[in-house]
This record gives structure tokens, C-alpha cells and sequence, in this order.
């Protein structure tokens, strides 16, 4: 009991804005108070309702055609203890009292309006019904949420997954929640929402530091990203995982009893290969590696006649303790991680014979590139997913089991006094996930439609007992291979389990002066692409410069600083991939906590008060899927937009 009422004192005394948001008044006379989280009074009367319940729902889905009992809507604003606006919507004029009041318009818009932090908010106050919905869709299966850009698809995401642990907190806190977004600074971005709603339990990963012990930030060229996504990559690993180490040993000499064994390369491709059946796993089956080594030094002393031969198992015995034999065994089957194969890959002759007829020579030669500096530069964000398909080909060692040491042993053989409360939550402290955990009670994957296959195959293993919600918007995919084998991929991953679709139709980001731009882009390529509607004008045109490429990194900087004068949140600078480095070093002096400079890629998902595009032409001109990239690039800003263009032949591309 103390240690529920100490955890439930901290989420009381955290600094919640505006515990209290809203307020009905019902046909009945009865008014509820909705908030963040359920507050009771002193005899255990309802003074708040947390607005994941069900009495709750009437707040987001009430309309004038459909008032569900609820005569006066109120959204109240507050700062600190301070009620700063409300905001009434009146569903039932002909219920209401003669004596009600009803008070100010646009909340939604009011909260649209202010400054975007570095962090992304809750929506709570103001989610909307379409929105509602879609949060409060079945705990089961998958649920599939589709939108264009700034459609709160990734705000639904977080609060369903927020709803989900109230709804059924022993099932989702105890099997855990996981949330997958495309990169580290995505991740950061949407990092405050959860324990915002009072929840601190779910894990959040980006497709870079899903895999125990990685966190990758590298993005790769669409092209590359594509060959590495592809589940032809499998079959590329499953060659690698076969073949013998780099510089092992080539031959095993060994004097008994006066006679000279030896086994030839050939012959121990051999026994490796007999001791790796397909589907075998490298790091699991090594004991077949050393009977088949076993097998074949007994056969040839046998045929040898060599003097006093002992039995088998003795035999066995009197090598398996010659250190130049354990020292042999090391260097050819050693414990493989997969960092290791991945190395291998670097290699261009053996990436020539794993990707023989499985890869194009083109593909081939734009990995080998790839691989180039994977030494010095670790591995891409594309590379992570590889490492756990080759984790999962090769299998680990069995680990011997641990013992656990007692808690509750103070001194040797005396025992603390416990009660059988204590003894249930520290097993269940000791049984704490471990940082490679599979079985995820729900998975959200946000940005779904950037998931490539093999990243599908990562996060499929991760969620094969989960019920999943997935948002993307197909429209924003950077993704340029085979479209059927990632919806093949992706529907694996997901299983037969059964499918709610919603679909957002309000763009709450951009104004509509700078969605038109990111509108017109992309129709040109999709002419018949359903595109949101954006609710919100600043009367603020996007500004377009076009400047010789001498004049690019002056004119960068000047934009920027004028952004940085012009809007009160954070402003991002978005760039092509290869010139992310460069801008950073042109805007070192405007370095600050409101800019960030991201490249294309790494823009996904992420949202600026104003955007400063540079080069958008090589953006588009990046790759088949580079105007989509480039939309997505159009569609980051709340208020400004400014694009810096280069004079056509004026540049050849970053310095
Ligand atoms: N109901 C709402 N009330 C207030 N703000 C909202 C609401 N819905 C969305 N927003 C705001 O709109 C912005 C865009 O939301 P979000 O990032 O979730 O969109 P998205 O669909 O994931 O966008 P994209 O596909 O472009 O990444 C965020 O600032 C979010 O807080």
C-alpha cells in the first residue's frame, strides 16, 4: 500500500498542465470534469474523470447532430493554477437552461496557434472526434490509422498508446508497450508526450536502436536504402552466415602419437558445411562442427594404424585438451556476432559471391560503396535491421542459467523479515525486461510507410504476441523498391490478426498558405491523391529565393536568422542528405535550443514553427521517391516557410 500511494502521489504532484480541461454539462442536470488523470474526493466521489474513460468519451465525440446528452461543451485553458480561457460549444440549444452561458470560440484553434516547442505536446485538450476514434479502437488486432501530413497521426499514436494502458493496464504495463519511430531525433521529439499523460512505461525505440547495444543515425541514399531493405538481403545473409570465417585457418595439422592428422581447406569446408544444415544456426550448433572434426581425425588415424590407438571417446578426450586444438577450434568456428558477418559484407569479392544471383550488378556495386567505411563509420540506420536478421540466422550460444543472488539474504544465512508483498514485487523487479525483449504486448509503429521489409522482419519478431497500431501516410515514402513484397512483408509482420482502419482527414500543422505549396508538389506526381484540409491561415505567404551557389551559404544564413526573428518557437533548417554537415557548419554562430538542422530523411515525422529549406531541387531530384520526400520537407512548418533554390547550373552538388 505505501508503494501505491507513493506512486500515486508522484503522478499527483507532477507538474501537470492543466489538470483540468474540461467540462459537461448533460441534459441531466449533472455536470463531469474531465482531466489528465481520475481525482476522487474525501468519500470517494468522482471530482475528475481521467479522459481515457469511458464517461469521457461524450467530451470528444459529442456533436450538434449528435449531442450524446451533452448540452454545453466547455474547454477550460490554464496556466499553473491560473484559468487563462474557456471555451464553450453549445450541442443542444433547445436542453440548455434559460440561465447558460456559453463563451468564446476556437480552442482547437487557440492551441493550434501557439509556439511549437522542442518537444511535441499533448493534444489532450482538443483532440478531435475523427481523431477519437481511432484512440479508442479495439485493444485487439491491428489497427491501421492513414492521413496526410500534420493529421495528428503520431499525436493518436501516443495517446492510444496512453489509452491502452489505462484501459487494460495489467495486460499492456505488464507485457509492455513498444513504440517505433524512423530516427533518433523523431524519438526525442515525441518524447515528452507519454509521461506528459502520466505514463512512463512505455519503451520508445527508432528503427536504429531497436537491436541491443546499437543506436544508429546514419541515414543512407534512397537507392542504397532500397537494396538493403529488401528481403533478397535474407538471402544474401543466409550465404554469409555458411561461409568460413576471414583468414581462419586453412588447414588443421596435428601430431598423435607420432603420426601426422591433417584435414585440408576442402576438407573443412566440408565438415562445416555437413555440420550447418540450412536452417541450422551457426552460433548453436558449433558442437556438430567439432564431431564432424572428431569424426573425421579418428577415421584418418585409424587408416594411418596408429600405434595404440585408444577408443573413440578417448581419443576425443586427448585432443579436446591439446591447446593447439582448442586454439584451432577458436579460429574456425568462433562465436559469431553479427556485426562480424556484417564486416564481411565490406569485403567486395565475398559480397560479389554472397549477392551472385540474388543482387544486380548495379545493386552490388552500390552496396560495395555502401560498405566502403563501415569500419569507421558503424552501422546506417538500413545496416540494424541486417544485424537482426543475422542475429536471428545465427543464433546465440546457450548461456548457462544464473543463479540469483537472494534480496532479502543481509548477511550469510540471515534472512530480512518480509511479507509476501515484498517477495512478489522483487521477483517482479528482478524479472526487469531485458534490453533485447520480444514480447510486446501492443507495438505502435509510427511513420509505417518508411518501414522497409526487412525492418518489418525486426519489428515482426518483436511484436509476435502483439496487438499493434500502425500510422503512416503512403504518400510520404521514401521507399522505392518492390511494392508488393513490402505489403507481403508488412502483412507478415502483422499476421491474420484483424484489421480497424481509420482515416484522418484534417491537416492541424501547416497553415494553408504553406500546405498549398507541399499540395501542389505532390499532385503534380499523384493528381488524384486525397489530400487533407489544412484549418488554420496566417495570411503569411512561403517565401522562394533562388541564389547562384556562391551565394548559398550567405543567403542560408540570413533566412534563417530572419526565421529565428520571426517566429517564438523552434525553427528547422531541412537539407538535402549529403549537405546536412556543410549547413550545420554555415549556421554554427545562430547554434541555439529553437534551431535544428536535419537532412531530408531525418525531417520525417518532426514539426518547426518555421522551415528553411535548402536546395529543394536535389531533394526532388534524389530518386524516384525524392518528391515525395520533398512534400514531406513542405509540410514541417506551423507558420513560415522559406525555400533557398539554386540558379539552375550553378552547382554540381554539396562541396
Ligand atoms: N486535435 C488536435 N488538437 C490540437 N493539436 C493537434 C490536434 N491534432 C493534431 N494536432 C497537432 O498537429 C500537429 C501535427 O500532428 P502529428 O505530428 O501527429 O501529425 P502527423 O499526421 O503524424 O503528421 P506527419 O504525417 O506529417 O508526420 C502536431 O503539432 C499536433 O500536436
Amino acid at each position: 500500500m505505501v508503494f501505491h500511494a507513493a506512486r500515486r502521489r508522484h503522478v499527483l504532484d507532477a507538474e501537470h498542465e492543466g489538470l483540468v480541461f474540461g467540462r459537461l454539462d448533460l441534459r441531466s442536470g449533472q455536470v463531469l470534469h474531465v482531466g489528465r488523470l481520475g481525482v476522487r474526493g474525501e468519500r470517494a466521489e468522482p471530482l475528475v474523470i481521467d479522459w481515457r474513460a469511458p464517461a469521457a468519451a461524450a467530451f470528444y465525440q459529442a456533436t450538434a447532430a449528435e449531442p450524446r446528452d451533452v448540452v454545453r461543451r466547455r474547454m477550460i485553458s490554464s496556466s499553473g493554477e491560473r484559468v487563462t480561457r474557456i471555451e464553450d460549444d453549445l450541442l443542444d440549444p433547445a436542453a440548455a437552461p434559460e440561465d447558460m452561458r456559453v463563451v468564446g470560440d476556437g480552442a482547437l484553434l487557440a492551441s493550434l496557434a501557439r509556439a511549437t516547442g522542442r518537444g511535441m505536446r499533448d493534444i489532450v485538450a482538443t483532440i478531435q472526434r475523427e481523431q477519437d476514434e481511432a484512440i479508442r479502437s479495439p485493444a485487439s488486432g491491428v489497427t491501421i490509422v492513414s492521413g496526410g501530413p500534420g493529421t495528428g497521426k503520431t499525436a493518436v499514436a501516443l495517446h492510444r498508446a496512453a489509452y491502452l494502458l489505462y484501459s487494460d493496464r495489467a495486460r499492456f504495463a505488464g507485457g509492455g508497450v513498444l513504440v517505433v519511430g524512423p530516427s533518433g531525433v523523431f524519438v526525442n521529439y515525441i518524447s515528452s508526450v507519454l509521461p506528459s499523460l502520466g505514463e512512463e512505461t512505455a519503451t520508445l525505440h527508432s528503427l536504429g536502436s531497436l537491436v541491443e547495444g546499437l543506436n544508429a543515425t546514419r541515414s543512407e541514399p534512397a537507392a542504397v536504402a532500397t537494396v538493403k531493405g529488401s528481403l533478397r538481403m535474407r538471402r544474401v545473409l543466409e550465404r554469409a552466415v555458411r561461409d568460413a570465417v576471414p583468414d581462419g585457418p586453412t588447414e588443421l595439422r596435428l601430431l598423435y602419437r607420432g603420426e601426422l592428422l591433417r584435414l585440408d581447406a576442402a576438407r573443412l569446408d566440408r565438415i562445416r558445411d555437413r555440420a550447418l544444415p540450412r536452417g541450422a544456426r551457426r552460433n548453436e550448433v558449433r558442437r556438430a562442427g567439432i564431431d564432424g572434426l572428431f569424426d573425421a581425425l579418428w577415421r584418418q588415424a585409424r587408416d594411418l594404424r596408429v600405434g595404440g590407438l585408444p577408443s573413440q571417446p578417448d581419443f576425443e578426450d586427448d585432443l579436446a585438451e591439446r591447446p593447439e586444438f582448442r586454439d584451432f577450434l577458436r579460429a574456425w568456428w568462433p562465436r559469431l556476432h553479427p556485426r562480424h558477418v556484417l564486416g564481411w559484407l565490406a569485403r567486395p569479392d565475398r559480397l560479389r559471391r554472397y549477392a551472385e544471383g540474388i543482387l544486380s550488378r548495379a545493386e552490388i556495386r552500390l552496396l560495395s560503396e555502401s560498405y566502403r567505411r563501415l569500419a569507421e563509420d558503424g552501422p546506417s540506420i538500413p545496416d540494424v535491421a541486417l544485424l537482426d536478421e543475422l542475429d536471428e540466422l545465427m543464433g546465440r550460444p546457450p548461456r548457462p542459467a544464473r543463479r540469483r543472488r537472494d534480496p532479502f539474504q543481509v548477511a550469510g544465512g540471515v534472512r530480512e523479515v518480509t511479507t509476501t508483498f515484498d517477495r512478489r514485487r522483487a521477483a517482479r523487479d528482478a524479472a526487469g525486461r531485458p534490453e533485447d525483449y520480444r514480447e510486446y504486448a501492443h507495438v505502435v509503429v509510427d511513420e509505417s510507410q518508411d518501414v522497409s521489409p526487412m525492418q518489418w522482419r525486426m519489428l515482426g519478431r518483436r511484436g509476435r504476441l502483439a496487438s499493434w497500431t500502425v500510422v503512416g501516410d503512403p504518400a510520404q515514402t521514401a521507399w522505392t523498391g518492390d511494392a508488393e513484397e513490402l505489403s507481403r512483408a508488412r502483412d507478415k509482420a502483422l499476421g491474420n490478426r484483424r484489421r480497424h482502419e481509420f482515416t484522418l482527414s484534417t491537416n492541424y500543422r501547416n497553415s494553408a498558405e504553406i500546405f498549398a505549396v507541399a499540395a501542389e508538389v505532390i499532385r503534380e506526381r499523384y493528381p488524384d491523391l486525397a489530400l487533407p484540409t489544412a484549418v488554420r491561415s496566417t495570411g503569411v505567404p512561403p517565401v522562394a529565393l533562388t541564389v547562384p551557389a556562391a551565394e548559398l551559404p550567405a543567403t542560408v544564413t540570413e533566412a534563417t536568422r530572419r526565421l529565428l526573428s520571426e517566429v517564438d518557437g523552434t525553427v528547422g533548417v531541412i537539407t538535402p542528405v549529403p549537405r546536412r554537415d556543410e549547413v550545420t557548419d554555415w549556421l554554427a554562430a545562430l547554434a541555439g535550443p529553437r534551431l535544428q538542422v536535419v537532412n531530408a530523411l531525418q525531417a520525417k515525422g518532426m514539426e518547426y514553427d518555421g522551415v528553411l529549406l535548402v536546395a529543394p531541387a536535389e531533394i526532388r531530384a534524389d530518386s524516384s521517391a525524392g518528391v515525395r520526400t520533398l512534400y514531406v520537407a513542405l509540410s514541417r512548418a506551423t507558420q513560415r516557410l522559406t525555400t533557398v533554390d539554386l540558379t539552375e547550373g550553378s552547382d554540381t552538388g554539396p562541396a
